[in-house]
């Protein structure tokens, strides 16, 4: 798969590190809580597991499958819920755990969802932001790091399902998909 990489921007451990970071600045803003995780899947799957074995609170965890992207290196624009959460979120403070924020469509459609089933506070931490990606107004709450406005892949990130598996993140060859 390596083949497929255009170059390689983040390595395992960098990756690694920014979760420590991450982790530790949730457990100090979340002392004396008990927040909700909720992973969107599948993308998140790799940050979820780390971060949360970095947080050190007596956290929960949920899991949401959405998508919009299919087989595409662009959003279709339509955010389908295919799993919903098994919990209930009235009067709990959530932590939204995202791989990457791009366009946003994915994230401010679930924040909307989310404040309408009445949660008590709805934070954002994402591993990756295209802030240049942009079409609606949302930013995360903790983020690991900025990317420039290429597709990407690895650790979760997927093009037509491949590459989750990598333990490091690239910028995906253009030849791979325009085609
Ligand atoms: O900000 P946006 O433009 O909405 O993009 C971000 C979303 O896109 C990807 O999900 P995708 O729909 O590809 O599903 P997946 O997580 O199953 O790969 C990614 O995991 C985010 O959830
Ligand atoms: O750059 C990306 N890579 C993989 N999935 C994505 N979903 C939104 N942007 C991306």
């Amino acid at each position: 798969m390596q083949q497929d990489i255009l170059e390689v921007l983040f390595t395992e451990e960098m990756i690694q590190d920014k979760v420590r970071e991450l982790g530790a600045a949730i457990s100090r803003d979340y002392t004396g809580k008990s927040p909700l995780f909720i992973c969107i899947l599948k993308g998140a799957v790799m940050f979820m597991a780390d971060l949360a074995k970095r947080t050190d609170i007596p956290l929960e965890m949920d899991f949401m499958a959405i998508s919009s992207y299919g087989d595409s290196t662009k959003s279709s624009g339509v955010v389908r819920i295919l799993k919903d959460l098994d919990k209930e979120v009235e009067g709990r403070d959530l932590i939204i755990v995202e791989d990457i924020i791009d366009s946003g469509l994915t994230l401010s459609y679930l924040r909307n969802l989310l404040l309408q089933r009445n949660a008590k506070s709805i934070r954002i931490v994402t591993l990756f932001d295209k802030p240049e990606g942009r079409t609606v107004n949302i930013s995360p709450n903790y983020f690991g790091f900025q990317v420039p406005n290429r597709f990407i892949v690895g650790y979760g990130l997927d093009y037509a399902d491949k590459y989750r598996n990598l333990p490091y993140v690239g910028i995906l060859r253009p030849e791979v998909y325009s085609h």
